[in-house]
């Protein structure tokens, strides 16, 4: 295998007519990882990385697989392995087929497609057209066309669409696989918890611009601890959240309180003589992190 490529934008902007799609977007992707891009529905992921694999052009700043442009890499498909959409396959074509129509410009013969229809677990289905094939049919074969090659580098966009419970747990192994062999690998997805348990990295953009970028485990210490408590004397818990300075929201039939153990609450409640029916602590789950990084926007 070549040595894997960083994936980096700088400055990157895209604007299609009055939409300004990508924003002065910079971060960098590094080997050895599987890095989310995550972003809320037309955030920009998809543009952006069609501008990385040289399939639009930037409006400004420039997308480097490496050293260069993808299309100044003098062969870039055998570095790049990319899935962008489910649905760009000819419907006419058989599995098999399309993987042989892509093998030549990758370098493979065809028992290199043979080999990966079956790795990807369309064996069964390789003669039958791609036009009657499954989101998740057309998703795994999408993976295998980018794997032709046995690039060093791998970028899915949305690759956990479509596919069931266990081709997500198969997704994840694979995309930790390639990490683990040194790949750079970069995937997009609308929603963090789809893959919390992939990646090593996070970049997360909204309306086109960088919102946070870091490892997963700099994105999970955001995420703050959270009880919930409920008392019948409700007015009473009020004041003393009040009392004690901490930062309390309704909800439901009691308060979710900020930053403090459940202990210490139920510590302060009893000292108080206020009776609790419910306590329980309840961490913030890291969608929460994202959807308030996300909600707000980037501008
Ligand atoms: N070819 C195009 N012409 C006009 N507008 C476009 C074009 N491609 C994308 N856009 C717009 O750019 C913005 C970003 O779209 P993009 O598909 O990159 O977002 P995304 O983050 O991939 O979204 P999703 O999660 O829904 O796939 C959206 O407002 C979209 O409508």
């Amino acid at each position: 295998m070549r040595d894997a490529p960083t994936l980096a934008v700088e400055g990157l902007g895209k604007t299609f007519g009055a939409v300004r799609a990508v924003d002065d977007l910079t971060f960098s992707v590094r080997p050895g990882a599987v890095t989310g891009f995550l972003g809320p529905n037309g955030a920009g992921k998809t543009t952006t990385l069609r501008m990385l694999l040289g399939l639009t052009r930037p409006s400004q700043g420039r997308a480097l697989v490496g050293d260069r442009t993808y299309a100044e890499q003098p062969v870039p498909a055998s570095l790049v392995g990319a899935a962008l959409e489910a649905s760009s396959f000819h419907p006419g074509r058989s599995g098999i087929g399309h993987l042989e129509v892509f093998a030549g410009q990758a370098g493979a013969d065809r028992a290199r497609c043979r080999e990966l229809i079956e790795f990807v677990g369309l064996g069964h289905a390789a003669q039958r057209r791609v036009g009657g094939y499954s989101m998740g049919m057309r998703q795994r074969l999408g993976l295998a066309t980018a794997l032709l090659a046995d690039p060093p580098a791998i970028v899915l966009d949305e690759p956990a669409n479509g596919l069931d419970p266990e081709g997500i747990r198969w997704m994840r192994g694979l995309l930790r696989a390639f990490a683990a062999e040194g790949r750079t690998v970069l995937v997009s997805s609308h929603v963090l918890s789809e893959v919390q348990h992939t990646v090593d990295d996070v970049v997360i953009i909204a309306r086109g611009r960088l919102v946070h970028a870091s490892s997963l485990a700099e994105l999970s210490a955001l995420a703050a601890p959270q009880a919930y408590v409920e008392s019948p004397t409700a007015d009473a818990l009020a004041r003393l959240c009040g009392d004690r300075g901490w930062t309390a929201r309704p909800d439901g039939a009691g308060l979710v309180v900020a930053d403090v153990p459940a202990a210490e609450i139920g510590a302060a409640a009893y000292a108080g003589g206020i009776e609790l029916h419910q306590l329980a602590s309840r961490g913030v789950g890291l969608e929460d992190v994202f959807l308030q990084l996300t909600e707000g926007g980037a501008r």
